[in-house]
């Protein structure tokens, strides 16, 4: 029998307010928890809960030796200060990596991170297990966001890849990413990566989902991402899906960096 039976990885979660997407997001990683033998603990929050209230939350959930992992669920509703809240998850147990010293530490030479945001190891795991090459690659990232974007366009950069950022005010995009061998995409807008955008035989990781109304389908609506995708497969060599693709590797890699908590916690190796 293993020694670690009974030491239960821990996840706790909060969820703030009303939104549809974030609820989804939030029971797809509880479900995803409950299947992998994650123990998880949500606590919902009304839309107009004060600062003290969430910051308290934290700091029980920082104290509580059988929760390894904590997650904030983002976006938070505006009169929360989003900074101040993810300074306070502790940085042992911030799987999401969002805090700010662990985005310090990712962006900065000769410091690691405890942990890596989930999406931005998913496009990376992606890539490596599919046997993709990174390092001297030129990768374009489309998106400059602090949940996405941002700490993708650094993962890229510690795997050695030649990395730019497009964002809104980026001019001429197409002319950028034709030149890439990766691209990444995470902003939002259905098929903004057109067929031509792309270089023959890139590689293109569809970050963006947007939902579009589809009363044939359970929830009334279906998700399309930032990539043509029917377009993207005739000139690329691997383009992921959306639904399928990202978001997935961004629950598992929740789930992953949770393990790992719980067994530097429980000095498992
Ligand atoms: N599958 C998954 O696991 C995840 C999916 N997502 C999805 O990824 C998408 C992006 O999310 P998130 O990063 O949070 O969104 P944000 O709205 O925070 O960021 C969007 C980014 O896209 C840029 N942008 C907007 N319009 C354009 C354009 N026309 N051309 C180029 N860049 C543009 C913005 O530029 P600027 O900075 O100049 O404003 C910004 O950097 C969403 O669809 C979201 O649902 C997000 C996280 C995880
Ligand atoms: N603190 C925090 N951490 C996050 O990781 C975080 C967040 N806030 N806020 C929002 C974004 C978005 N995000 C997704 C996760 C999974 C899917 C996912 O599993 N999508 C499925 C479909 C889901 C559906 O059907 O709605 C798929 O693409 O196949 C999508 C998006 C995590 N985010």
């Amino acid at each position: 029998m293993k020694e670690s039976i009974g030491k239960v990885p821990g996840l706790a979660v909060i969820l703030v307010g009303q939104r549809r997407d974030s609820q989804t997001y939030v029971r797809n990683k509880i479900k995803a928890c409950e299947e992998a033998g994650i123990k998880s603990l949500m606590t919902e929050l009304p839309e107009d809960c004060t600062e003290d209230k969430i910051l308290s939350a934290l700091s029980s959930f920082n104290e509580n030796p059988s929760i390894h992992g904590i997650l904030v669920q983002l976006p938070l509703p505006k009169h929360l200060d989003e900074e101040k809240i993810l300074n306070m998850v502790s940085l042992e147990k911030d799987v999401d990596g969002f805090n700010p010293l662990n985005m310090g530490n990712l962006a900065m030479r000769g410091r690691e991170p405890v942990f890596i945001p989930c999406t931005a190891k998913g496009c990376i795991e992606l890539l490596l297990r599919s046997g993709v090459e990174i390092m001297g690659k030129k990768a374009v990232v489309i998106g400059r966001s602090n949940i996405a974007g941002l700490p993708t366009s650094l993962l890229l950069q510690r795997h050695h890849a030649t990395v730019s950022i497009l964002h809104a005010l980026s001019k001429n995009p197409d002319q950028i990413t034709r030149q890439a061998d990766i691209v990444v995409t995470a902003v939002g807008v259905p098929n903004l990566v057109r067929g031509h955008w792309l270089k023959p035989g890139a590689v293109v990781i569809d970050v963006g989902t947007y939902p579009i109304e589809d009363p044939s389908s359970e929830f009334g609506y279906r998700l399309i991402g930032d990539v043509c995708y029917e377009e993207a497969l005739g000139v690329a060599s691997a383009v992921t899906p959306v639904p399928g693709g990202v978001g997935p590797m961004t629950i598992a890699m929740l789930l992953s960096n949770t393990l790992d908590s719980a067994k530097r916690v429980y000095d498992i190796t």
